[in-house]
């Protein structure tokens, strides 16, 4: 399996944004947490900001936006050329119609459910996403426990895509460690976020140390 890691820099020394983003050379992608204070209870960074890490960046940005009315605000991400954009199902009027607006503007579009959403919510939909994030925490917060009870809707997403022949790649997000990660990846996850795990200690130690468990876990298919 190809597991791809992405580093939260949620977890990241807010005043070293550069330091620590080339601390993650190695990963796939740094994993930026949009919070606009409404869709979450929380406030991180805004589009000035995303503009800049979009200039000094080593990786590709995978931006999680945890924002109300996506639709009106991640077209405007797209355009900063990040390589993703992924919106929450919970937030957003016409994801099909923001999906096709995110492509258009050279990002990968994705779709992120919240623990409480099933995956009944996004099926039908799927198709028009190359990603669905599925959240193993309450969004708003790093270094919260891992919710081990997403696990069956992990797989049935799995299932799923393998089923209707789809290039979906499936990433969890929220207390992924090298003690969740293996679970995560047996149960059809492909793209690891972890914030606190990779920060904590030596980031390019941590992201080798999960690459390697994630590859090693034993697969149900
Ligand atoms: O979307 C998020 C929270 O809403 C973060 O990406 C996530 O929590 C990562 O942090 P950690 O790995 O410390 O749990
Ligand atoms: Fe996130």
């Amino acid at each position: 399996m190809n597991a791809r890691i992405n580093p939260s820099i949620l977890a990241a020394d807010f005043a070293n944004f550069e330091r620590d983003l080339n601390r993650i050379s190695t990963a796939d992608a740094a994993h930026v947490d949009v919070m606009d204070n409404h869709f979450v209870p929380n406030l991180t960074f805004g589009q000035p900001m995303v503009e800049r890490l979009q200039e000094i960046t080593p990786v590709p940005l995978d931006l999680h936006l945890m924002i109300e009315d996506p639709d009106h605000w991640a077209p405007q991400f797209a355009e900063m050329g990040v390589f993703s954009v992924t919106f929450h199902a919970e937030a957003a009027t016409s994801p099909v119609t923001l999906a096709r607006k995110l492509r258009e503007r050279g990002a990968r579009a994705g779709i992120a459910i919240n623990p409480a959403t099933p995956l009944s919510a996004v099926e039908e939909i799927l198709p028009h996403f190359d990603q669905l994030l599925i959240m193993t925490v309450e969004p708003g917060f790093g270094g919260q426990s891992f919710m081990a009870d997403m696990m069956p809707k992990l797989a049935k997403a799995d299932a799923l895509r393998r089923s209707h022949g789809l290039e979906t790649w499936l990433q969890v997000d929220g207390g992924i460690s090298l003690d969740t990660i293996e679970l995560a990846a047996a149960n059809g996850a492909d793209t690891f976020v972890a914030g606190s795990a990779v920060f904590r200690g030596d980031p390019g130690e941590q992201i080798a140390a999960l690459r390697a468990a994630a590859t090693a876990a034993p697969h149900a298919h």
